[in-house]
């Protein structure tokens, strides 16, 4: 039987609003991780975008047994194979292409596929999923291509990301096909670099109660 993301709806249960990280410096993987949760975001998406996400993965989901660790940016198997060694929990891409779909299927670690269109939508639905990140969410009609989306494609469900502020956030979690929001506005590359984990915790926990 070959693996779809049926298991993201119970792992990510009750969480509205994934931080998305970008970690340049290994020592702040834990402290902002620690941050996040003290704060009451426990899913975390780290991406892999800089040359110690995937230590900084590993670190995370080593010693931080609270958080939900996923990793962002899994474009190709490779990577998918790679963080799963690391520990993560889910993967994450900004967009999807059969081969990654391929390896999704064959690996215990459940993706959320990034969509922005109808027919990637329908491709996705084939293939057994029904949970999709939409992405870039602001810069491809947002709420109003939810909305669009809800009518023809209504067992579909999305976590947006792209674009979105506390101020949006709250509208996007009203919409009935959306689960959950992903953004990184509570985890600023300014804030990282001041090491403010303070202020990281106190936008958590305001994000924890959208
Ligand atoms: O690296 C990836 O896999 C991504 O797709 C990145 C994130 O989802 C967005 O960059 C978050 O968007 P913002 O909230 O606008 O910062």
């Amino acid at each position: 039987m070959p693996h779809t993301n049926a298991s993201l709806p119970a792992l990510l249960d009750g969480c509205a609003v994934i931080p998305v990280l970008t970690i340049s410096h290994i020592e702040d993987a834990l402290p902002l991780a620690e941050a996040l949760v003290k704060g009451g975001l426990n899913v975390l998406e780290l991406t892999l975008r800089t040359p110690v996400a995937l230590e900084a993965l590993r670190l995370i989901a080593a010693e931080i047994p609270e958080a939900i660790i996923g990793a962002g940016t899994v474009n190709t198997p490779e990577l998918l194979t790679q963080v799963t060694d690391a520990g993560a929990r889910f993967a994450v891409s900004p967009g999807h292409t059969d081969r990654l779909l391929d390896a999704a299927e064959n690996s215990l670690t459940p993706l959320l596929p990034g969509v922005a269109t109808a027919s990637e939508v329908m491709h996705l639905m084939e293939r057994g999923y029904s949970m999709l990140k939409l992405f870039p969410a602001e810069a491809i009609g947002g709420r109003e291509l939810l909305k669009s989306f809800s009518g023809p494609l209504a067992h579909a469900k999305f976590c947006p990301t792209g674009g979105i502020s506390p101020d949006l956030a709250p509208s996007y979690l009203s919409l009935p096909n959306v689960v959950c929001v992903g953004g990184s506005w509570m985890v600023s590359a300014q804030d990282i670099a001041n090491r403010d984990w303070a202020k990281i915790e106190t936008l958590a926990r305001a994000a924890a109660r959208f």
